[in-house]
């Protein structure tokens, strides 16, 4: 006889991973709860994607109606332009309630129950609820976690959520630091560093690691480096990291050698924002009753089906998706895993694909890669015996982008010599995380370069940058 269970599906978290999975559930008709113990739709909705880009709109736009002489060759005069923070904040605040809301309803409509509790793996197909001084046991027939992630702070860094701060308070824009010292060249770093120079601060990035944007691919990192650092005036510490961060007025930040962890210098700011990384929240999971250690840095083990691992082997009914899994800490990854593991739920044999997925950091202009950078793939290309070749355009080539008079940007596409496969491709320019998506799909498709050359693109547009670079890999 089969067992009979509370629910089909519980997920616990609802971010944006547990959101995505849980619609993805509901359409494969699953009945579905989802637990939530903080705020619904998670880091992404509340703390993460939405404000800080409502921020990087309102401040784009004071940058863009600033500069007079971009503005001058349009034929356009914008004399005093003001701005008010709280205004900006409180676009930001009200956006959140909005999507805050949307999603909530999205899952009631759509008949999911959402539970506010802490959730915790009880054993297997059995989860524990936390409800204030309460205790209850549901069961269901497999389990998500996607618990999501915090920020990360370095030993050494006092956070007091005023003159040091991560994110989670950045994302209020509560004031405007005369002086503000941004540990880390990242996503959070560089955004955050993009909407506080349009907005007038003035601005020290540290960042540990030689180079800035070290994750980013070389020559997309040095161009950008150039528009987004050095045009804005704003300083950089490179090899250089935050040894120990002390709040006050001012905020005292002594830094040292990344390498010789000697001393270096001491630097007095009106503010700090740590944009060191994020860490994965999976304490006090449960993981411990069905035998799952956690990984490296304390992310959930799990395969490419989304499976969570205890060693080599899959636990049955367990799975884990989203920040927690330190696969991609992106949103539309997150949810790309919830939908890989409500497909492999039902039965149906599914892999992600992570050289696939985009991703876009949204400064003025923006990046966005998908795949490979060039050192990657030069490292694959040497383990399984290829050679690579690469092709560039740039914006200032594209009508488009002169007419819109930001022509600042280049596209570089990645791609094995011998067999022309796209590997990967890297965008910096206007739209940049608009236009990466055609490249995406070509990945995704194992995509010939050759044959992208004969893609017919619209006239004129952005897009053409990628025409203009698959057709100069096969001339
Ligand atoms: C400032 C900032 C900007 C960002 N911008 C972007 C962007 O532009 N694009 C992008 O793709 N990504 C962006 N990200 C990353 C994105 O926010 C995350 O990748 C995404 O939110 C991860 O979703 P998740 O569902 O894994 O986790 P989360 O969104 O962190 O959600 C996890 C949820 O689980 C809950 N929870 C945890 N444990 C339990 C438990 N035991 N019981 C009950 N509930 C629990 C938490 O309260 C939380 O609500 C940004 C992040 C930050 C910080
Ligand atoms: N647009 C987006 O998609 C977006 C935007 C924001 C955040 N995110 C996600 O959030 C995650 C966290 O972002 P993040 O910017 O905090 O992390 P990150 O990993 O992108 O960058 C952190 C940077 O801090 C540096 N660093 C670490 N410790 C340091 C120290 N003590 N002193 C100086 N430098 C130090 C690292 O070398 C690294 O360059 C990212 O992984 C990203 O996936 C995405």
């Amino acid at each position: 006889m089969d067992h009979v269970f509370d629910y089909d599906l519980v997920i616990i978290g609802a971010g944006v991973g547990g959101h995505g999975a849980a619609l993805h559930a509901v359409s494969c008709g699953l009945k579905t709860a989802i637990i939530e113990a903080g705020d619904m739709g998670g880091t992404c909705v509340n703390r993460g994607c939405i404000p800080s880009k409502a921020l990087l709109a309102a401040s784009g736009r004071v940058r863009e109606l600033k500069d007079t002489s971009h503005l001058k060759t349009l034929g356009i005069q914008v004399p005093n332009v003001e701005f008010d923070r709280q205004a900006i904040a409180d676009h930001a605040n009200n956006l959140v309630a909005k999507i805050q809301g949307n999603l909530t309803n999205s899952l009631k409509r759509l008949g999911v129950d959402i539970i506010r509790a802490w959730g915790q793996v009880a054993g297997t197909q059995k989860v524990r609820l936390h409800m204030g001084g309460k205790e209850k046991i549901i069961t269901a027939k497999d389990i998500i976690l996607s618990p999501g992630s915090v920020p990360f702070v370095p030993p050494g860094i006092k956070v007091d959520g005023k003159t040091v701060f991560t994110s989670d308070q950045a994302i209020k824009l509560e004031f405007l630091p005369d002086w503000v010292a941004i540990i880390g060249s990242g996503y959070i770093g560089l955004e955050f560093a993009d909407i506080y120079s349009a907005l007038g601060c003035e601005i020290t990035i540290i960042e540990a690691l030689p180079q800035l944007m070290p994750t980013f691919d070389r020559d997309i990192a040095k161009l950008a480096e150039r528009t987004l650092i050095n045009l804005r005036d704003v300083e950089t510490y490179t090899g250089i990291y935050a040894k120990k961060v002390t709040p006050g007025s001012p905020v005292i930040i002594e830094l040292a050698d990344f390498k010789t962890k000697e001393c270096y210098n001491t630097l007095e700011v009106d503010a700090c924002l740590v944009a060191t990384g994020r860490a994965p929240k999976t304490q006090n999971l449960g993981l411990e009753n069905v035998g799952v250690e956690l990984c490296r840095h304390n992310y959930i083990p799990i395969n490419d089906n989304m499976a969570v691992l205890r060693g080599n082997e899959v636990v049955p009914y367990l799975w884990a998706i989203g920040d927690a899994t330190g696969k991609m800490m992106l949103a539309h990854a997150a949810s790309a895993q919830g939908i890989v593991a409500v497909e492999n739920i039902c039965g149906r044999s599914k892999a992600i694909d992570y050289i696939s997925i985009p991703a876009a950091a949204f400064t003025h202009p923006e990046i966005s890669y998908v795949g490979l950078t060039e050192a990657q793939a030069v490292e694959k290309g040497s383990a399984e015996g290829f050679t690579i070749k690469t092709t560039k355009s740039y914006f200032k080539g594209n009508s488009k982008a002169l007419a819109d008079g930001e022509a600042d940007g280049i596209a570089k596409v990645i791609y094995r010599q011998d067999t022309g496969e796209i590997l990967g491709v890297h965008i910096f320019g206007l739209h940049a995380s608009d236009i990466i998506h055609e490249a995406s799909a070509a990945i995704m498709n194992r995509q010939k370069v050759q044959d992208l050359a004969y893609l017919v693109h619209a006239h004129p547009t952005l897009s053409e940058v990628l025409d203009e670079a698959y057709k100069r890999a096969v001339v």
